[in-house]
């Protein structure tokens, strides 16, 4: 999409999250300080930048679970908050899974707490993340749980899916299915999809979109297109602005 062709998306409301000038504190420490960015249907951005800048905290105020300090976010036209709940599918960086239960009674569970669970969808995704049915979730590897927690994000017809560090202790073979699971996800182009990951060599082919956060602030946000056409990989964009 061109940049007057975003724009008029945008100003038309059609833009999956636009996110303007939020700023977020914590006591006296600002985390975020100012961030904007915009993401349309059907992409996948990735947010990179080094530990401590803010990713998460970005990530928990464009699910509508926390408002920010000053600022916006609009979800396809929507603000974000608690009327949006229901459009967001959040991965959140440390596991939230209920450790007690076994993967299939968390899966019955899932499908009745959340409205737009797709139970064909679910089963689908069973088989292809081959997740250990039976298993109690305290005993799930890192690996099975991560891939239980992508696949409850997946299984709801949520339009903006966040995910936050999903691939963290997991393993090539497991990255490379969930990698697969998010694009087939998103290749009907109605869904967006922001990932917040270190593994920014592994992860640079999923992107369409990267916004490098650091110290509260957006460093660049950038189409991976056009840094393509410059013969620029993620990569190496990655080290120009953080100097690495
Ligand atoms: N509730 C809080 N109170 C005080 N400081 C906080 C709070 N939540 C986050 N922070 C601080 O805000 C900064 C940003 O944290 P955040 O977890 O959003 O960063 P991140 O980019 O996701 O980091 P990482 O890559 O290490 O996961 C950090 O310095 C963190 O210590």
């Amino acid at each position: 999409m061109t940049r007057v062709a975003e724009r008029y998306a945008e100003a038309a409301g059609e833009a999956a999250v636009v996110c303007r000038d939020v700023r977020f504190r914590a006591g006296t420490k600002e985390i975020l300080s100012g961030v904007s960015l915009t993401v349309q249907p059907g992409e996948i951005a990735g947010v990179l930048g080094p530990n401590g800048a803010g990713k998460s905290t970005l990530f928990r105020i464009l699910s509508g679970i926390v408002p920010p300090d000053a600022g916006w976010v609009r979800l396809f036209g929507r603000p974000a908050g608690v009327g949006t709940l229901s459009d967001t599918a959040l991965l959140p960086d440390r596991s939230r899974l209920p450790g007690w239960l076994t993967v299939r009674e968390w899966l019955g569970f899932a499908a009745r707490i959340y409205p737009d669970w797709d139970p064909d969808r679910a089963a689908e995704l069973v088989d292809h993340l081959q997740v250990p049915l039976e298993s109690r979730i305290s005993t799930l590897s890192r690996g099975q749980d991560a891939r239980l927690q992508m696949l409850t994000c997946l299984a709801r017809r949520a339009r903006v899916v966040l995910l936050d560090e999903p691939f963290a202790g997991v393993d090539l073979v497991s990255r490379e299915r969930i990698a697969t699971s998010v694009v087939r996800e998103l290749a009907s182009g109605e869904r967006a999809c922001l990932i917040a990951t270190h593994d920014v060599r592994e992860l640079e082919q999923l992107f369409d979109r990267i916004v490098l956060l650091d110290r509260g602030r957006v460093m660049t946000e950038e189409s991976v297109e056009a840094l393509r056409a410059r013969g620029i990989s993620v990569e190496q964009r990655y080290r120009e602005v953080f100097g690495a």
